[in-house]
């Protein structure tokens, strides 16, 4: 099957979308009249240009306003279709959209559409070309696929077909299978977008916030198996109306278009066992975060340390051939890596103290890792030193590092480590609850496709974290058994928040925070108090406010207050929280304890804590971050 996309979905020029989406993997392209016209060479000069990037044209569009016009704007408008149809000659290509008319003096009627385009049918006949036609979910007598192919049924006309465009059919809520009825060779073309689910006018939905197969709220894989059941064999292309693609980086969102096709069109081989065996081993199922390691270097390191130590955890082994640390507690790893050479010093350079790499546990990483190539994602790896495993990997965020392991690779602990003599037993925290990554906005959408893509997980709404300075856009990710993996995304669109501040201090994505889970959070804030921990601390206003709005007894928003701890119900249960005060980089650690059906973050405690971090950072005459 073909794959393609629009000029439309790719920012800027003609020869920049198509560098990118050429070198994404795309066979082809619909090309948008407009990215033709604002381009500075000629029809067959770009038809060659376009052929010399190694695609095809699937598609020339749109063509508006066609059908149903009384005189004379109907002979002035096959006159028009008569001068494309010479354009798209001369650029190569030989199928047009046209989509539903939206003209204020379309007369409407289906038979004289049909006749309409019965008449063009003929005239693209004598010139070997073919005419799709598409509702638009606004026209204006048309704006269901069924009436569009109704149209095109009683055009009976051998090149007058059928488009259609999963935004315009799940916008306005019409069932998919209604297009299992329609026979595949009378569909012309097919077109893809997700969207997210909100309330507003379906063109200016359709214009500005489509989105990749999968970012959205859509059922487009429903949609896609309608459309494989007619036995439509013609190209899926995407076609994308997003104002932040227009104005992202074209290779990344030319990347993501072509890894949401892969995975949907995988996903739909093994929803309907007719289309052939999936080409991709099976969504991933992560189990927790192994590790977490910390690229950093002499004080800074050992501040780290002395946060760790503080906090309950031993330093319980050390590299045997590297300055590398590994800190425990339950079933959590931290490692601090100070070496000079190799991923860790590269982003300890780029960027100071950091999180530069996550292992997470995993089924099969050697499923995982033929997975992620399928989906082009970057492997990763760098020189082994004497006796070290190779654990695959692959690039995460911002260049940073993602490391599977599975059982087979869990005894890199014992075979790389030398373990240290320990008598703590810990402040009673037991795994990773979850990570934080902070990021600009507008990576948000590539970054959950990501997740959703290469891991068996599912996303949460997205909420709107408020930072005095700004709004952070908040989602969740997170296995779909509820006991692996889960991160938070955080989208900053300015410097001046908290995670804006972090962005732009760390130059890129990375993890803000680690959430380490307790089973009693009182009796972990007391033994990391007798530790030395220092907690960010909380005004008292907001325990007088907790008071006022939740059901806990008085004794215990007392204790909560003298440790810190922030507190949240999501209906079905409750969320105990505290915070560390900045560390190095700005990163910090959050203590959670689960009440057993708690689905959340705590993200109504979210301004609380980044006013209260922001005070911190101002009494200390820090920059605030
Ligand atoms: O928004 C539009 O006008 C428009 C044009 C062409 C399409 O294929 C489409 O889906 C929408
Ligand atoms: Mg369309």
């Amino acid at each position: 099957m073909k794959t393609s996309i629009a000029t439309v979905s790719i920012a800027g020029t003609l020869t920049e979308k198509l560098d990118a989406i050429a070198a994404a993997g795309f066979d082809g392209i619909e090309i948008f009249e407009q990215d033709f016209v604002t381009h500075d060479g000629g029809p067959r000069e770009v038809g060659r240009m376009i052929r010399d990037h190694g695609l095809e044209i699937t598609l020339f569009q749109p063509f508006r306003d066609f059908e149903c016009l009384p005189e004379p704007y109907r002979t002035k408008a096959f006159d028009r279709a008569k001068h494309k149809f010479d354009t798209m000659a001369e650029l190569g290509t030989d199928m047009m959209l046209i989509c539903s008319s939206v003209h204020p003096r379309s007369l409407g009627g289906i038979d004289r559409a049909a006749g309409d385009l019965s008449e063009l049918g003929e005239i693209a006949r004598e010139r070997g070309l073919k005419v799709g036609y598409e509702a638009l979910a606004w026209g204006r007598h048309v704006d269901d696929h069924r009436d569009a192919w109704e149209i095109v049924r009683r055009a009976d006309h051998p090149n007058i077909g059928l488009i259609l465009d999963s935004f315009h059919t799940l916008g306005r809520g019409i069932d998919p299978e209604t297009i299992r009825s329609i026979p595949g060779d009378k569909v012309f073309f097919v077109q893809l977008a997700d969207a997210p689910k909100i309330d507003m006018d379906l063109l200016y939905w359709s214009r500005h916030f489509r989105n990749m197969p999968g970012e959205g709220d859509f059922e487009v894989k429903r949609f896609m198996q309608a459309v494989r059941a007619t036995g439509y064999a013609g190209p899926i292309s995407l076609e994308i109306f997003n104002d932040q693609f227009r104005g992202g980086d074209p290779a990344r969102i030319a990347a993501d278009g072509y890894r949401s096709l892969v995975v949907l069109l995988d996903d739909v081989r093994r929803a309907e066992p007719d289309t052939g065996a999936p080409r991709l081993p099976a969504r991933v199922e992560t189990g927790g975060i192994a590790f977490a390691e910390f690229a950093s270097r002499g004080e800074e390191a050992d501040t780290l340390a002395r946060a760790f130590a503080s906090l309950g955890f031993t330093r319980s082994a050390r590299h045997r051939n590297k300055a590398v640390d590994l800190w425990t507690q339950g079933d959590i790893r931290l490692i601090v890596n100070r070496e000079e050479e190799g991923h860790a010093a590269t982003s300890w350079n780029a960027r100071g103290t950091c999180v530069c790499d996550i292992g997470l546990s995993v089924g099969s990483a050697a499923d995982a890792v033929t997975r992620a190539e399928g989906l082009r994602l970057e492997p990763f790896s760098q020189p082994l030193g004497p006796g070290e495993m190779a654990i695959p990997a692959i690039r995460g965020l911002s260049g940073s590092v993602m490391h599977l392991l599975d059982e087979g690779l869990s005894t890199v602990w014992e075979r790389e480590f030398v373990p240290e003599d320990t008598g703590d037993r810990g402040a009673g925290m037991t795994h990773v609850d979850h990570i934080a990554q902070t990021m600009s906005y507008d990576e948000m959408l590539g970054w959950t496709l990501f997740y959703l893509s290469l891991f068996d997980m599912t996303k949460s709404p997205m909420v709107d974290v408020i930072d005095p300075d700004g709004v952070v856009r908040s989602q969740a990710v997170e296995s779909r058994t509820g006991t692996g993996l889960r991160v938070t995304l955080n989208g900053a669109e300015t410097h001046r928040t908290l995670a804006g501040r972090f962005l732009a201090d760390t130059f890129g994505a990375s993890v803000q925070h680690v959430a380490l889970a307790t089973d009693d959070i009182f009796a972990t804030a007391e033994a990391c108090a007798a530790r030395g921990f220092e907690p960010l601390p909380i005004p008292g206003n907001y325990y007088a406010d907790l008071a006022a709005r939740v059901d806990l007894p008085d004794a215990v928003i007392e204790r909560m207050r003298a440790a810190n701890i922030l507190y949240d119900h999501d209906g079905a249960a409750g969320f105990f929280q505290f915070y560390s005060r900045a560390l190095p980089g700005g990163i910090f650690i959050e203590v959670v304890q689960r009440e057993p059906g708690y689905r959340g973050y705590g993200a109504p405690n979210a301004p609380f804590r980044i006013a209260a971090q922001k005070r911190l950072a101002r009494t200390k005459g820090m920059p605030a971050r």
